[in-house]
């Protein structure tokens, strides 16, 4: 068999930091991986009067998304997403939720046959009273077996090799153990697990929380509520996957860093929390603090929550939900953040 050959979709903040890794990686393994060469996908943009992929292949930084961090010259920006996977045969997806069905429209009989994904995405994907993951949006559109990486993995720190940890749910040992080369390093720590829906949705779910702790924090009621929000949102997430997906795991959320971990550190630390504490401070609706605060990087959490909100109210379940149902009233129906806690 030949070796792998990688290709990253997906070049923003995470999808910077997560090419520095595979692209030193595959050094590294270079009896699995073909060294040669990590492509990246960029959407095309002007960055300070450059092409975003002139940028990275000449300086070999992403100055736009993840300024200050070299990458390796083997990780290669191409603009048009075909030939950025052509003869790819493991596909890290890593983009903002709100563009992958389009990417995957132009990807759709595109990827090598026998290849494999998996995705860094966080967040899912709703059709009323249906709900997905990505990994099997993946796998069905494209037909490819595709796993799940989400962990408590705020893209500036691991980028600067702070010591973190990772989840992978795997849908096969083997390609668990493939992806586990591809991203370990001695200061990022991937676990493995079964658990594909588990990881995956803990990644979602957990960004609706995070935009709860950055109300709390713009309220400034303390660390005492933070608590309780983080404590309860993990309590919701967990009943909702119970709920409506099959073969969770419980250690998904309470041994993972997909799980407990992740709620802590978007709770802390992440763009969800920062944005949405604005939110209540600056009285400015999300998509204009996203623009102003964000520079180009995208809020994930409060589409999720309205996401969720739409499935929810389908199933005729939004009252056995209520933290997730206050985030989305409050973000998107305009009630007053201060109705948070109330009834929690
Ligand atoms: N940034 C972080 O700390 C972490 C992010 N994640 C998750 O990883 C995923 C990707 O996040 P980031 O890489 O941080 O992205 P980001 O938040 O930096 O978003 C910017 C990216 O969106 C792309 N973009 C903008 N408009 C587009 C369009 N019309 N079509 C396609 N792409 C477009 C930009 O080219 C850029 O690559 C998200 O689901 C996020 O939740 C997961 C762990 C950590
Ligand atoms: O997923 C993340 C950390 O694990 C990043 O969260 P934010 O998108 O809120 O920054």
């Amino acid at each position: 068999m030949g070796k792998e050959k990688v290709a990253i979709i997906g070049s923003g903040n995470w999808g910077s930091a997560i090419a520095k890794i595979a692209g030193n990686n595959v050094k590294n393994h270079n009896d699995i991986f073909d060294e040669s060469k990590v492509p990246i996908w960029v959407f095309e943009e002007d960055y300070e009067g450059r092409k975003l992929t002139e940028i990275i292949n000449t300086d070999h930084e992403n100055k736009k998304y993840l300024p200050d961090v070299k990458l390796p010259e083997n990780v290669v920006a191409i603009p048009d997403i075909v030939e950025a996977v052509k003869g790819a045969t493991a596909l890290v997806f890593v983009m903002p939720h709100q563009f992958l069905s389009k990417t995957l429209e132009q990807l759709e009989g595109k990827v090598e046959k026998g290849a494999k994904a998996i995705t860094l995405i966080k967040g899912v994907g709703v059709e009323g009273e249906n709900i997905h993951v990505f990994a099997d949006v993946i796998q069905e559109k494209l037909g490819i077996s595709t796993s799940a990486l989400s962990g408590a993995n705020i893209a500036n720190e691991v980028a600067i090799d702070r010591f973190s940890e990772t989840t992978i749910g795997y849908r096969t040992e083997e390609d668990g153990k493939l992806w586990q080369k591809l991203f370990q390093t001695p200061n990022f720590r991937v676990q493995l697990i079964d658990d594909v829906a588990g990881v995956s949705l803990c990644g979602a779910l957990k960004n609706i929380v995070a935009v709860a702790a950055g109300f709390i924090d713009g309220l400034e009621y303390g660390n005492n509520s933070k608590a309780a929000i983080m404590r309860l949102g993990l309590l919701e997430m967990k009943h909702f996957c119970i709920e409506f997906f099959d073969n969770v795991k419980e250690e998904s959320f309470l041994q993972e860093s997909a799980g407990v971990a992740d709620v802590i550190t978007s709770c802390l630390g992440g763009r969800n929390r920062k944005c949405a504490e604005a939110f209540v401070k600056e009285k400015k609706p999300f998509d204009q603090l996203e623009k102003d605060m964000l520079k180009g990087q995208k809020l994930q959490g409060i589409h999720t929550a309205k996401d969720i909100h739409i499935f929810l109210k389908s199933r005729n379940r939004i009252d056995a939900y209520p933290l997730f149902d206050k985030v989305y009233q409050i973000s998107w129906e305009g009630l007053p953040v201060e109705k948070l806690t109330e009834g929690l």
